[in-house]
């Protein structure tokens, strides 16, 4: 069966703040990617991230994104990606958002290697983009065990890694697919597409009914990962972070197209806070 997400799904998840709180009450998340080329891929993370309330953000990357990073985000913590000390930032994490212009080469490998090794169970991992390219040549590399696994494939990702040609990813192929995949029944996927099919870790699916072709821009699915991973951060790591990540980023994307031809990334994560204040409290 499956069961469009509605705007409900925003007043369930989004919880008014408690006055006796601090940043650590809102989960901890580290970002990694962003090599030469990508290093907007990894901003644009970062900024949903930070946008969608983790209380401390960190970001591993190329050096050479260091200056553009904290210009655009001061929010953010910094640790480039080759420092020996990133296994053990790993480690006090509660989320970890992978693959964001990561790119496939040797060293992108070493890191989910490493993620792998490190990674326990009181983690979730959130695998986006190149991380599920790398991961499709080799399963080997799935970190097993996390405590949750979130894949964000788009559809040629999803092909890649589950075999099945874009026409053929029906709804029971592709928990066919995800059951093979699974050696602990903890990975959930997000099949982005003009409508992104949800699959929890039962195999409940959920469709989103909104978004719209302003969103086709580049940056779009690496905002969406930084939100998922703030949300799951933040919310916890249930299927209903996910399901309010995917609908808000969508919901915001159709305000923005209200008045807009296109709809950049940036401007997504820009108003998402004042979008979360409307539904917060409300439940
Ligand atoms: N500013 C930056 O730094 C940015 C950096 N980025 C980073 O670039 C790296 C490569 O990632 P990528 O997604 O750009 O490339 P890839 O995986 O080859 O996918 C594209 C191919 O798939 C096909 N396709 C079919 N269906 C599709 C669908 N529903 N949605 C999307 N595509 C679909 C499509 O087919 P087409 O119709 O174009 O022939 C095309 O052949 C990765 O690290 C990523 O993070 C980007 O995030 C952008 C911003
Ligand atoms: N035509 C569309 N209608 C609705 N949403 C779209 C459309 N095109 C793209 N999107 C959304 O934009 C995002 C694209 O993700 P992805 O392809 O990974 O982008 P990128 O890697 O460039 O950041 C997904 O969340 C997808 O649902
Ligand atoms: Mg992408």
């Amino acid at each position: 069966m499956m069961v469009e997400i509605t705007e409900d799904i925003l007043t369930k998840v989004i919880k008014e703040r408690k006055s006796a709180t601090h940043k650590g009450n809102y989960g901890r998340i580290l970002l990694i990617g962003g090599s030469e080329n990508y290093g907007g891929a990894i901003i644009m993370s970062t900024e949903g991230a930070i946008a969608a309330g983790s209380g401390l953000v960190a970001v591993a990357t190329h050096s050479m994104n260091l200056t553009a990073l904290h210009a655009r985000d001061p929010e953010a913590m910094y640790i480039d990606w080759r420092d020996h000390s990133l296994p053990n930032l790993v480690k006090n994490m509660d989320v970890i958002v992978c693959g964001p212009g990561l790119g496939t080469s040797a060293f992108a490998t070493k890191v989910l290697v490493m993620l792998k090794d490190i990674i326990s169970k009181k983690q979730t991992i959130v695998l986006d983009a190149s991380a599920l390219d790398l991961i499709a040549k080799d399963h080997e590399l799935l970190p097993f065990n996390a405590g949750h696994i979130v894949l964000t494939p788009h559809q040629m990702e999803w092909q890649r890694l589950s075999q099945i040609r874009i026409p053929f990813q029906t709804d029971s192929a592709n928990k066919t697919a995800l059951n093979k995949l699974e050696a602990e029944g903890n990975i959930m996927l997000v099949l982005k597409s003009n409508h992104t099919h949800v699959y929890d870790e039962k195999g409940q699916v959920f469709i989103n009914p909104i978004g719209n072709p302003g969103m086709a821009t580049g940056g779009m699915g690496d905002t969406l990962a930084g939100i998922i991973g703030g949300f799951v951060a933040q919310f916890g790591p249930k299927i209903d972070s996910i399901l309010a990540a995917v609908y808000i980023h969508s919901l915001a994307g159709d305000i923005l197209y209200k008045s807009n031809y296109v709809v950049r990334p940036t401007v997504i994560s820009k108003i998402l806070p004042r979008l979360m204040k409307k539904y917060s409290g409300l439940n």
